[in-house]
């Protein structure tokens, strides 16, 4: 299926002031409710990692797990949940960061990846990059290297995507908004 940027942005709802003041939120649920532009989505992913290195795929809690595990199924790859501190039950590693909108830690099992693994990062969104930093800093303490970060948005005035390719992470978005979209 031929990727439609339209579509997919039309798919995504901004919602002002939430969930505080001032930020515009990027709800990607009208999205998930359109089984083509899912497809749409999934099928651009798949068709830009296929061939690649790729060894895990790192899916970040809680939106990256919807993308990151159909990437997982259909490349036939190990999935690797990145979660919100608290959740995972055995021995883990973490690292704490900054969103838009709050600070927070996600947390790996430090058995999740030997070293080597070239890991693809997936989420729904890139606004300042903490979440995708923070990942990778654990997939790096963990020996393992990170292929790309995928994202279905990015919000490219926030500097995530710049600050990420400015620390050695290479990004990849299907659609980008400006704050004034
Ligand atoms: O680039 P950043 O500034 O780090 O922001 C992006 C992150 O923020 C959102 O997750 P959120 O923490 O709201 O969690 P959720 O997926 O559980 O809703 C989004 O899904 C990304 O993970
Ligand atoms: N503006 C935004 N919309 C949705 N998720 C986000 N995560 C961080 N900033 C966000």
């Amino acid at each position: 299926m031929i990727f439609d940027e339209f579509t997919i942005k039309s798919l995504i709802r901004p919602v002002p002031g939430f969930p505080r003041e001032g930020v515009t939120f990027r709800d990607i649920t009208p999205l998930y409710q359109s089984p083509r532009a899912v497809r749409m989505v999934t099928d651009s992913m798949i068709q830009r990692y296929v061939e690649s290195p790729v060894t895990h795929i790192g899916a970040i809690d809680a939106r990256g797990f919807l993308l990151g595990s159909v990437l997982a199924y259909e490349l036939n790859k190990p999935l690797i949940l990145f979660r919100k501190a608290g959740k995972l039950p055995a021995d883990c590693i973490s690292a704490s960061y900054n969103t838009e909108y709050g600070e927070a830690r996600i947390e790996i099992h430090r058995d999740a990846l030997s070293a080597g693994a070239q890991v693809l990062l997936v989420d729904d969104l890139i606004a300042t990059g903490g979440t995708f930093i923070a990942a990778a800093q654990l997939v790096d303490q963990l020996g393992g290297e990170i292929y790309e970060a995928a994202a279905i948005i990015d919000l490219p005035d926030l500097g995530g995507s710049r600050l990420m390719q400015e620390s050695g992470i290479a990004t990849f978005t299907l659609c980008a908004f400006a704050e004034n979209e």
